[in-house]
């Protein structure tokens, strides 16, 4: 398999080589190979129940690999005691399916959460990062709301505001589109966008919307069977002729034709 995004001169932040994991007798990774270069955003595509979000816990060290080595950031996680483990966690903000906000905190105090927690920043400070990090969600004038009182969309924007308030170098998201409609989801898109450029970050995305992932990748990987079986910038895998990509785009359009239209 080759890398044919174009990024590869970029240093690799996230690096997976040969990891294979099972879960009793089920082989769920089977030599995992993924590189995700520096600043660029990689989103991995794959049918429900392929291992994504396995593979995923395994870059915060949730999960352990049977084989095989995960490295983030040039450190091979295997060798990181919990200190190192907390300290490559605080690099990684991280936006699950479920935004897990605190229902009983004000917007601003769920963002503000992991700066009262791991900093010793002064309130005044706090106030000053809370309020530009709203501001670049386009939500300062929710702060003093309940997370209950948002839409979907909203509480995800607060989400990514909570992940990206320590200004992690790598930011991943676990199917952030998830029971959202499409004007949301075109919402949640445009905060990838910002994890990317306002923050340089690296972003790990895996998500089952193909809209999506075509839209905010700088590079897509299939996992198929196990493995990642393709890598490429957008436009490549629209054209790869690997047989597990056609049959995924292949199924996901036949998807698309079948939902009734919008009018
Ligand atoms: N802790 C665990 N113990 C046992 N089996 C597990 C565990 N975690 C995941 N699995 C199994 O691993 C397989 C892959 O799960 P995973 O959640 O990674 O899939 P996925 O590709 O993210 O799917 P989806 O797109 O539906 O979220 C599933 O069959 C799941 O049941």
């Amino acid at each position: 398999m080759s890398d044919t995004s174009g990024e590869s001169a970029r240093r690799p932040m996230i690096e997976v080589q040969g990891l294979h994991k099972s879960f009793g007798e089920q082989e769920i990774l089977r030599g995992v190979d993924l590189v995700v270069e520096e600043g660029t955003t990689c989103v991995l595509m794959g049918v429900s129940g392929s291992g994504k979000t396995v593979l995923m816990k395994h870059l915060v060290g949730l999960l352990e690999p049977d084989r095989g080595t995960v490295r983030v950031d040039g450190a091979d996680l295997a060798t990181l005691d919990e200190a190192g483990l907390d300290a490559l966690r605080r690099k990684q903000g991280i936006l699950f399916q479920a935004n897990a906000l605190f229902d009983s905190l004000t917007v601003f105090d769920n963002v503000a959460f992991p700066l009262r927690q791991r900093t010793k920043m002064s309130e005044a400070e706090i106030q000053e990062a809370v309020r530009k990090s709203l501001g670049v969600v386009g939500l300062t004038h929710a702060a003093q709301r309940f997370p209950g009182e948002l839409s979907g969309g909203m509480q995800k924007r607060v989400g990514f505001a909570r992940a990206a308030i320590l200004q992690p170098k790598i930011l991943l998201y676990d199917d952030p589109t998830a029971g959202l409609d499409p004007l949301t989801t075109a919402s949640v898109n445009e905060v990838i966008f910002t994890g990317k450029q306002q923050l340089g970050a690296t972003s790990l995305v895996i998500t089952p919307d193909v809209a999506s992932a075509f839209r905010v990748a700088d590079k897509l990987a299939l996992m198929h069977e196990g493995r990642v079986v393709a890598t490429g910038k957008p436009e490549e895998i629209r054209r790869s002729e690997h047989p597990a990509v056609k049959a995924f785009l292949h199924s996901w359009l036949q998807r698309q034709s079948q939902r009734p239209q919008r009018s």
